[in-house]
This record gives C-alpha cells, sequence and structure tokens, in this order.
C-alpha cells in the first residue's frame, strides 16, 4: 500500500482587477515520488478513444450559449508567439491583442466588460518587449524555457534559463520535460528534474509540457503527469507546438483524468493547458466542455485552465463577429490573432 504524503496547496486570493476574472493565486506544493501510485496507472487506450470520438458530436451550442462559452475561452488563451523570426514589434502587436482581444463594439453588443487573455507566451529574448507592451496590466507573462522546445540543452543552463527569464519578468514558466526519461521509465530523473525546474521558477508558476507526441503510449502520458504533479506543476501542458502531433483529444482525456485522480487523492487542483494545433472555435468549446464534464466548473477559470494558441482568437472573434452582426469576416482582418 501507497503511503500517502499530503502535499500543500498555497492560496492567496487576489481581487478584481477590472480586466481580469477574479481568480485564486494558486501554488501547488511538491510531493515525494510515490512509485507505489505510480505503478498502479493505467490507460484503456480503446475506452479513451472511443470517449474521445464522441466528444464533439455531443455538444452543439447555439447562439447566446455559445459566444458566453467563447468569450470564457478569450480568457484563457495564452496568447503564443513562438516563431524563429519573432521581433519585438511582432511581440508588440500580440500585446495589442491580448489587452483588447474582442473589439470593443463587439463586446458592447455582448453585454460584456473588458477582458483579456489569460497571458502571453513568448521566447526568453522576448520578455522586455512583452513587459513594455503589458505595462499598467496584470496580464501574466509566460515564457517558454529549458531549452524549448527538444528540452536537449545541459542541464544547468536549463535551469538557469529559468532564473533568468525570472529575473526578466515572466511570472510563468513553461518547462519542456526530458521525454527519454519517460521513454526509459526512468521517473526518479523525471521527478527529480521537474523539482529543479520548480525550484528555480521561484514565486514564478511553472507548467509542465510533456511533448506527448513524443511519449510512446497513453499510459506514460498518464505516468508522466502524475510524475510532474508530484513534483509541484502548478499545470500540465500537452505539447510545444513543435511535434508532429501536438494537443489531441484523447491525450487531453488522460491528463485531465490524471488531473482529477490528482485531486481526489490529496486534494490539490492542478491547471490543464492544451496546445498546439487547436485554431478553431468549435475546437476551443469541445475543450471547454470536456474540463466541464471531468473536472466540474472551478477548472474553468484561467487560473486553472488556458489555450496555447496562436492562431485560436481570430477564428472566436470571427464567430463572435458573425454572432452580432450575421456576417463572417475575411479572417486577414484577424490576422495577429
Ligand atoms: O504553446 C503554444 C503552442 O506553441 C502554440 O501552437 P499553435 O501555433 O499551433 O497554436
Amino acid at each position: 500500500m501507497a503511503t500517502q504524503t499530503t502535499p500543500r496547496e498555497s492560496t492567496t486570493e487576489t481581487g478584481a482587477t477590472g480586466h481580469l476574472p477574479q481568480v485564486t493565486e494558486r501554488r501547488v506544493e511538491p510531493m515525494p515520488l510515490d512509485m507505489d501510485w505510480l505503478r498502479s496507472v493505467q490507460a484503456n487506450t480503446s475506452a479513451i478513444e472511443r470517449r474521445a470520438a464522441a466528444l464533439p458530436a455531443r455538444r452543439s451550442l447555439k447562439k447566446a450559449h455559445q459566444a458566453a462559452w467563447l468569450l470564457r475561452a478569450v480568457t484563457c488563451i495564452d496568447l503564443t508567439t513562438l516563431s524563429g523570426d519573432d521581433t519585438a514589434r511582432r511581440v508588440e502587436r500580440l500585446c495589442a491583442k491580448a489587452r483588447q482581444p474582442i473589439a470593443p463594439d463587439l463586446l458592447d453588443a455582448l453585454g460584456m466588460a473588458s477582458i483579456t487573455t489569460g497571458a502571453v507566451c513568448v521566447y526568453h529574448e522576448m520578455i522586455p518587449a512583452a513587459r513594455r507592451a503589458l505595462e499598467g496590466t496584470n496580464i501574466p507573462i509566460a515564457a517558454v524555457s529549458t531549452g524549448f522546445p527538444a528540452g536537449l540543452s545541459p542541464l544547468e543552463l536549463r535551469i538557469r534559463e529559468i532564473e533568468m527569464s525570472v529575473e526578466a519578468g515572466a511570472t510563468e514558466i513553461d518547462i519542456v520535460i526530458s521525454r527519454r526519461h519517460v521513454l526509459s521509465g526512468d521517473w526518479q530523473a523525471l521527478y527529480d528534474e521537474m523539482r529543479a525546474f520548480r525550484e528555480a521558477c521561484g514565486e514564478a508558476h511553472v507548467k509542465a509540457i510533456l511533448a506527448t507526441g513524443e511519449l510512446g503510449s497513453l499510459r506514460n502520458v498518464a505516468r508522466a503527469s502524475l510524475v510532474c504533479m508530484m513534483a509541484g506543476a502548478d499545470f500540465i501542458k500537452t505539447s510545444t507546438g513543435k511535434e508532429s502531433v501536438n494537443a489531441t483529444l484523447p491525450v487531453s482525456l488522460v491528463m485531465i483524468r490524471a488531473i482529477r485522480e490528482y485531486y481526489e487523492r490529496t486534494g490539490v487542483r492542478v491547471g490543464y493547458k492544451p496546445a498546439g494545433g487547436i485554431s478553431k472555435a468549435k475546437d476551443a468549446i469541445t475543450y471547454l466542455a470536456l474540463m466541464k464534464e471531468e473536472l466540474g466548473d472551478r477548472w474553468l477559470q484561467p487560473d486553472l485552465f488556458r489555450f496555447g494558441a496562436s492562431s485560436l482568437l481570430g477564428d472566436i472573434e470571427r464567430q463572435l463577429e458573425h454572432h452580432v452582426t450575421g456576417n463572417y469576416s475575411a479572417a486577414y482582418r484577424h490576422a495577429t490573432s
């Protein structure tokens, strides 16, 4: 029987900011690696695939409901640019969209006050530009780190990269795990690495990118999720967006259920971030519905759910515009998002 050491979740209530929904500042405290729990983890691939396949068909939200869900989705987007040709100018445009993701006339027509995206997500070198462009807001800056996307630079450098991004002003750090630790079943090494990354983050929140498209099996996805949560990940995230397979519904179901089991056994809420290839409004609704059905309404807040997406916002804007005006605008009108 596993000896259960209960980790702590530290929480601080933050007041409403006028731009962001009121959220609780959570930090997930690490617990010791529990190998008995880990060994008991299973993943029934055919049942998971059947459930995932049924999801999109079951949701057909219309009109006002759909608009409300899409606005919720906007507040949960980590608006992302992660390209080799990123410039300060591009990041400034991204941040302008993060500050005002939906045109004020559309928001008025929908009866909504101003909203922002959940965060912006950039490479380390772009943090200063993002800081300048987001001054006066509470929009968090997430930086990808630890040799993103492969995570194969020396450990000392990966840890230093985290520290530098936190010093530069990132309040959320998206680390990539070493896939080789999962593929070789070296759970202790994965745990130790994740603990070191979390330590280096200090007060910044840490999201563990599993790169699920490279983990070989859904059981490995479930086990890697659990190890990262035990080691203190505030969020678990599917993908870098650079793997050949990124966020999928079966993988999401496995990770979400790992979060649920972790919560049921420890009382600690860990967030979820599907990322990579999510670009359609209807897919965003499917993900939100999945969160609601599997984890409940609490996980529909930006402190527990984010989309990692570079182009999703554009499609959501088009759908909202259609809802308000009856017409679809051309995609080029929403080029930045
Ligand atoms: O974490 C975010 C992803 O890199 C974004 O991927 P995407 O460009 O396919 O939306």
